[in-house]
This record gives C-alpha cells, structure tokens and sequence, in this order.
C-alpha cells in the first residue's frame, strides 16, 4: 500500500489547481503543504487562489495556509509536484531537489537536462532510471523529473505505436491549441474570439526537441536523442481544453496499407498496463474509425483526461500517413500527466530510498 504526504508549488496557478482538483480523493497521495508567491504566502488557500476549477474548491485544502516555496517549509513532505511559473521554476525545483525532496514537474525548465528524465509513463517508463544519476544533493534523495510539454504528449504517445511498427523518419506537426494552454487569464479576449493566432512563443523549438527525447534511449548516465527531424507550426484557437494535432509521418518502413497502420495503432502493448496505476487510463492512445472524430469538447475529458485520441488515420501524398490527435492539455499534458509520473515512481519504489 502506497501512502505518500506531498505538497504542490504554483498551488494557486491554473495547473496547481488542476493537481489539487486531480489529487482531491488520490488513494496515494495526500496534500499536505501548499507552495505559492510570497503574494499568496501567509493567506488560507481559498483566500489567495482565484478557483477556476469546475468543481468545488476542495475542503481539504481550503484552510491550508500558503507558504513561501523553500524546501524549509516543506519538511515533512515524500515529494513535491510543481507547477510554478517557469521564470522561477528552474531555483525554486533545484532547491528542494539539493534539500533532498523530489519534484515532479510540470515546469520546462528542466525537459533538456541531461539525468533528468522526461517521462511519459506508456512512452518511456525505462528512462526513470536516469535518476540514479543526478546528483542535486549529495545522497541521492533529491531529484527531478518532468513532464513534457502539452503538445509534445499527444505527439509522442501517437507516434509510439507507429515507432514500434515501422521506424520513423520524419514528422511535420500543426497543434491547434485551446486557450487553457495560456494560463489565466490567459490570451486576451479580443485576440482569440472569433479568431485564430498563429503563433506562441517558445512554443514549436519545444516540440520539435521533446518527442526525440522521449523516443529516445537511455544510455549510461544520459538519453540518446532521435535524429529524426520534426517541423512544427503551433497556433492558438478558440477552443477551451484539449490540443488537437495534426500530424504527417514518414516511416522508414511504411505499411503495405492502411489496415496495417490501424493494426499497429490496435496491438500495440501498453508498457504500464500491469501496474494498476489509479490515474493510467484502461486505453491510453485510442483510434477513432469516424472521420469526424477526435473533437476536443467531445473527446478530451475522456478516461478522466487521461486518454490520447488518434483519428482520420489515412496514406498520405507527400509523407506516408497523416492523421490528427488530441489530448487534453491541461490534465493528460500537464497536471494529469505529472500525477501518472508520480504515480509510476511510487510503484518503482523511488521514493523509499
Ligand atoms: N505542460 C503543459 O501543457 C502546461 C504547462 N504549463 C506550465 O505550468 C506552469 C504553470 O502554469 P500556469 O498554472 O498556467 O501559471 P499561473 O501563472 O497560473 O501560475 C503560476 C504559479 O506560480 C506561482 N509563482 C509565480 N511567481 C512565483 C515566485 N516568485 N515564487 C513562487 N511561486 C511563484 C504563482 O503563485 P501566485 O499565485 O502567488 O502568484 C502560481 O501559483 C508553467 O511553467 C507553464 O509553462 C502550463 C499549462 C500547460
Ligand atoms: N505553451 C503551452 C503551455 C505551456 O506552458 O507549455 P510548457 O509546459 O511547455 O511551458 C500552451 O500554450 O498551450
């Protein structure tokens, strides 16, 4: 049985409140400290956040009171999530890491380091064992892993399948990203009603760099990225929740047909499944058959946020297949995906040393 006490950084932000919303009845993981600015720091949770959850604020931690985010005020906790703003993600996450405690972030700041892993539990469980190699403090208690980026998990849990299948050589991606993406509040109103931006900072080098590292192998104390080349061209829509992607795919040995590519999509083995891990969706990359499908306001609370949807599968003219994909950004890309990181470290045992 699994009985963890942790603490979330960035608590009020638009994904520290999906962690406390995702974590409200967790079988594992309990809430104990709750880590802001020092704007919030001193206030009772349901004083400095701006709730912008659909469901109740949960009473749990409502009186919590808001600390500072320095390891000292995290004593007690197994580990922290952080979902900090990345402009103090990178000291505040090594901090706590040189403390002793681990992070599981949610943060970019550290995707690129070398020892630390970028995890997407059905994608790369194995690279967990970068961990052994950082050495933030000098026992080996404090460490770092993340999650990736939003569109990087939709784009990385598709084309896992067709990796094993067949080898890629070559992706071009469009992610048409809704506005939960930007935090709140986020983009202004009068850019995105009726609209469409085409453009987000920072955001395509993020997705051209991370599906290669999570496609990638670890090597001693480091992962060999993939060489293949990734274009990106990242636009904001108005839509609320789930990034939906589209996706061209040249393979190093392409299907003889189209059946054969659905068939990688349907027997591909899911490395995690035995596990019984609570957040790990029964189906993580499901293949819609109608040419409609997948929708993000249909599809993206799908398996509790959980599930990466795949449709309108088809051979392409320039590249061998084209299909599109979604996930839903802030809890499968984000807060969701953390939890199922967590969640795989608790069963591996990471967190008893
Ligand atoms: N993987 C993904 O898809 C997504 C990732 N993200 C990433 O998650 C992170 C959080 O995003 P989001 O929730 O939208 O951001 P918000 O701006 O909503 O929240 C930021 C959080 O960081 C805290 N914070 C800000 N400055 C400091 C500081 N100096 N010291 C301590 N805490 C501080 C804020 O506290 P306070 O309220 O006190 O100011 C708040 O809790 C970002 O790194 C973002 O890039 C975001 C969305 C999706
Ligand atoms: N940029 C993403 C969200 C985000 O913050 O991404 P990252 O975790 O890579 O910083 C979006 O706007 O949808």
């Amino acid at each position: 049985m699994h009985s963890y006490q942790i603490g979330i950084l960035g608590a009020t932000g638009a994904v520290g409140q999906k962690f406390i919303r995702l974590l409200e009845d967790h079988p594992w993981f309990t809430i104990t400290k709750l880590g802001a600015s020092k704007r919030s720091a001193g206030k009772k949770y349901k004083q400095a956040v701006h709730w912008v959850e659909k469901t109740e604020l949960p009473a749990a931690v409502a009186d919590i009171t808001v600390s500072e985010c320095h390891s000292s005020n995290f004593g007690e906790v197994d580990f922290v999530f952080s979902g900090l703003d990345s402009s103090v993600a990178g000291d505040i996450e090594q901090e706590f890491a040189s403390a002793g405690i681990p992070v599981i972030s949610n943060a970019k700041n550290y995707r690129m380091h070398d020892q630390v892993p970028l995890l997407v539990p059905e994608v790369n469980p194995g690279h967990a064992e970068l961990i052994s190699s950082q050495h933030f403090d000098s026992d080996g208690k404090g460490w770092i892993v993340t999650n990736p980026n939003c569109v990087s998990v939709p784009l990385s849990m598709s084309l896992k399948p067709l990796d094993e299948a067949f080898g890629i050589d070559s992706v071009v991606v469009t992610s048409m990203q809704s506005v939960s993406g930007a935090g709140y509040p986020g983009v202004p109103s009068l850019d995105i009603i009726a609209n469409v931006v085409p453009y987000i900072g920072g955001e395509e080098s993020k997705v051209q760099t991370e599906a290669t590292k999570l496609l990638g192998q670890v090597k001693g104390n480091t992962t060999e990225f993939r060489s293949f080349p990734i274009q990106a061209t990242a636009v904001r829509v108005p839509t609320i929740e789930g990034h939906l992607l589209s996706v061209s795919v040249k393979l190093k040995n392409p299907p003889s047909d189209l059946d054969e590519a659905k068939k990688a999509f349907a027997e591909w083995q899911n490395p995690i499944a035995d596990l019984g891990l609570p957040s790990s969706p029964r189906q993580p990359v499901r293949l819609y058959e109608e040419n409609r499908y997948p929708q993000p306001r249909l599809h993206a609370d799908r398996e509790g946020g959980m599930q990466t949807a795949v449709g309108r599968l088809r051979e392409g003219t320039v590249m061998d297949l084209g299909y599109v994909t979604m996930a839903h950004n802030t809890i499968r890309g984000a807060a969701g995906g953390a939890i199922l990181n967590g969640e795989l470290l608790a069963a591996k045992g990471y967190f008893e040393s």
